[in-house]
């Protein structure tokens, strides 16, 4: 054997046998996968084939353990296993490994670890012998719904053959202990166990739902379209469903203690897919929260960076809704790829990019820029100078951002011809000439105070960009007319160089994007392979700005694909955050319509808790009670969301009397990380947190009693605001990895009826 170029592998799973180790043992790993990179023939390794099988091979690690190792091709290594050398050579044809027919990914079993540690359960109440029993032909194809929660006792998954199960792509070693399960603690544990697609088809199957959806929504979407070769190792391991890390870093990071980090090494087979996709133009990931669209964006920026031409500039732009997430993004980022990584990126939330553009433009204004409530107030102001009783400063202030600045309305003539759509009540002409009226007297009075609004910095970014784009697209016409082809682009008049600001640019949390945004980004590169890259989803929609991505020039047609494995909730959680978003339509950034279909989780926990309580006073002392209880979980792993800022506060008072440090989440993120994060619910975008108490999620809070008001006066709008409650709390639950509690007062908001019915 040489000691050039081989390449040693891990497979996803024997990390988690890894973890497991005492630390002395994790140690020797690191050194023998350093030994047996060299030279895996070298005697102090003791590399043997094991009896019996034609690919599967041990390696010494230490004196006590042994790596079990399939060779792919000559030089090429895939540690399937770390065991106890007493365990390695007792049970040889008990341990089974085979290319998984649908997927074509490499699958590796023991099956007398998964007997003994999952079946183990049965042991008292079922012979032992049935976890290898063949099992009786199922008497049809398909359960009846429910049917899969069978009573104590009945196998879980009778119903279904042995060739539907290895349709549905089901590791083939693992079917005869699958058909023997018969608690869900036995499945869980099989699930922790099983290959990945196992785990999530059977979870699938035990939650009900049908072969075909199985099918369409868990198997599909990882099956290889080509013909698979069940013999040829090498190109399984190359295939996404192979789930293997194999850099020496990877495999570091793989070692290194309880939460490391297993996004960045193990992607999910759905995901490596988007991760590494060539697109023919602006792409789009959706799914439901915790799926991993944060994570695929951040390997998706590795990804453009390592097809760049080495440089020192920033062609990549990596781009989210605030200023909180951006901070997110960079440190994860350097996570993943390190110093060397970030300096090709440019990570800037969408207005800090906005207003740079605008102060590049206008280098000595320093005018202030006002959120949304500020400029209600504004709003407010106004109308009280003016005495103008007949119009709301929020209707005002939205007709204004929506329609006169983001259809770039530019004279009282083209107002009075604007679209309306979504904007609830109709205008007549003379209420369209008022509106016009105030608007302009309402942009000269943040004039004269030397103030903008972001959704004014947005609008003017947007314009410069495009009007840079105008300027290199003309550029390019004179250099095309004159012969000369090269990419870089002279600025008319000025002797600099003019070219698109980035080649590639990623945006996550895209759903709440202005549609003025959309514009400036799709101008800052050119339309080409790969230029924008989005992930977002729209049932995570908390602000207002519902955009149609093709009428704004990017098209993502047949470049849409979604997520739908969370890593983060349970399936518990899940189900419940579900039920909150009831049967609300949401759409998919492009005018069609997006479902949450087949979002599900592998990961099992309590169902949520439910607590009523007489009053807030109340509702704040139970709360406060709860944490108490909790005294084995770190505080800043634990946060509440209310639906005030007041209630925030009044929150936080009540935890301190208990003892207990609050830390409130501004709007660029947390203040400080030493205890129990608070924060009203649009602060919990893109955060998780191991426990989750949503409170207040009472009837007139949730949603407000002035959006129940508009039921009948502004219908559009209420169905638009509700929608946006209903996203709001769906946002909230989903921020729980662990436990979910959730709190009210007086009458429980009307969101939360099919938890209170279910009685989850
Ligand atoms: N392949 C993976 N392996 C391990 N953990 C993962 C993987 N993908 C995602 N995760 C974890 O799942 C959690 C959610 O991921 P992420 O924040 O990317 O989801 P998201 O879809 O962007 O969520 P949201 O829409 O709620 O913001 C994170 O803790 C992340 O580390």
């Amino acid at each position: 054997m040489t000691n050039q170029s081989v390449t040693l592998r891990l497979l996803d799973k024997a990390d988690r046998e890894i973890l497991k180790l005492p630390r002395s043992v994790k140690g020797a790993i690191y050194d023998f996968q350093h030994k047996f990179k060299n030279n895996p023939g070298s005697t102090g390794l003791q590399l043997k084939q094991l009896k019996g099988h034609e690919k599967l091979w041990s390696a010494r690690i230490n004196d006590e353990y042994r790596a079990l190792l399939l060779r792919l091709a000559d030089e090429d290594w895939l540690i399937v296993s770390v065991k106890h050398r007493k365990d390695v050579y007792e049970h040889l044809d008990r341990l089974a490994y085979s290319v998984n027919r649908i997927t074509g990914g490499i699958e590796y079993v023991d099956l007398q670890v998964v007997e003994e540690s999952v079946l183990a359960a049965q042991a008292a109440s079922t012979p032992p012998a049935a976890a290898t029993a063949t099992p009786e032909p199922a008497p049809r194809a398909e359960p009846a719904p429910g049917q899969a929660a069978s009573p104590a006792h009945a196998p879980l998954f009778v119903a279904w053959t042995e060739q539907q199960l290895t349709d549905l792509g089901v590791a083939g070693p693992l079917i005869p202990v699958i058909q023997a399960l018969t608690t869900e603690d036995q499945l869980l544990g099989l699930v922790d166990y099983a290959p990945q697609l196992t785990g999530e088809v059977l979870l699938a199957l035990y939650d009900k739902k049908s072969f075909d959806e199985v099918l369409e929504q868990v198997t599909a979407p990882v099956a290889t379209p080509e013909a698979v070769d069940t013999d040829d190792f090498q190109a399984a391991v190359e295939r996404p469903a192979t789930i293997v890390t194999t850099t020496d870093e990877a495999l570091r990071e793989a070692l290194e203690g309880e939460d490391f980090g297993r996004w960045k090494v193990f992607l999910h087979p759905t995901q490596a897919k988007l991760v590494n996709r060539d697109y023919n133009g602006p792409a789009r990931v959706g799914g439901g929260p915790g799926t991993g669209k944060t994570i695929v964006a951040l390997h998706r920026v590795k990804h453009l960076v390592e097809q760049l031409p080495p440089g020192r500039d920033k062609p990549v732009l990596l781009t989210t809704f605030n200023k909180n997430l951006a901070a997110d993004l960079r440190s994860r980022l350097l996570a993943l790829g390190g110093e060397a990584l970030l300096g090709r990126v440019e990570i800037s939330h969408v207005d800090q990019l906005a207003l740079r553009i605008v102060r590049e433009a206008e280098p000595g204004s320093r005018k202030q820029t006002i959120d949304d409530n500020q400029a209600v107030r504004e709003w407010r102001s106004l109308l009280e100078e003016l005495d103008e009783s007949g119009w709301d400063a929020e209707f005002l202030q939205d007709e204004w951002s929506q329609v006169i600045l983001g259809q770039a309305v530019a004279s009282r003539t083209e107002y009075f011809r604007a679209r309306r759509a979504g904007r609830g009540r109709t205008l007549t002409r003379a209420e369209r000439a008022d509106i016009w009226q105030l608007a302009e007297r309402f942009t000269q009075r943040l004039d004269r105070l030397g103030r903008q609004t972001w959704d004014q910095v947005s609008e003017r970014a947007a314009r410069l960009e495009m009007q840079r784009e105008q300027r290199i697209l003309a550029i390019d016409q004179q250099r095309e007319e004159a012969g000369g082809l090269d990419n870089i682009h002279l600025q008319a008049g000025s002797g600099g160089w003019l070219r698109y600001r980035y080649r590639h640019i990623v945006v996550d949390e895209a759903q709440d994007l202005r549609p003025a945004h959309w514009k400036m980004l799709r101008a800052m590169t050119a339309h080409s392979r790969n230029d924008l890259f989005l992930v977002g989803d729209t049932h995570q929609r908390i602000y207002k700005n519902q955009v149609t991505l093709g009428s704004l020039g990017i098209n993502i047609r047949g470049r849409a694909s979604k997520l739908s494995l969370s890593y983060r909730t349970t399936r518990q959680i899940l189900r419940s955050a579900l039920d909150v978003l009831s049967q609300e339509k949401y759409d998919d950034l492009d005018g069609n319509e997006e479902t949450l279909a087949g979002y599900r989780s592998v990961l099992s926990g309590g169902e949520p808790d439910l607590h009523g309580c007489t009053d807030w006073d109340a509702e704040r002392e139970a709360i406060a009670m709860l944490i108490d209880s909790w005294d084995d979980i770190p505080h800043e792993q634990i946060a509440i969301c209310v639906p005030t800022n007041q209630m925030a506060s009044e929150t936080a008072t009540t935890l301190a009397e208990h003892g207990v440090r609050a830390v409130e989440i501004g709007p660029d993120g947390p203040r400080g990380d030493d205890g129990v994060h608070i924060g009203t619910m649009f602060r919990f975008k893109g955060l998780e947190y191991q426990r989750m108490i949503v409170a207040g999620v009472s009837d007139g809070l949730i949603p407000r009693d002035d959006v129940n008001r508009r039921r009948t006066t502004d219908p559009v709008r209420h169905r638009r605001e509700v929608q946006q409650a209903r996203s709001l709390l769906f946002v909230a639950t989903t921020r729980a990895r662990d436990s979910l509690d959730i709190f009210w007062h007086g009458t429980p908001s009307p969101f939360l009826a099919p938890l209170v019915t279910a009685g989850r």
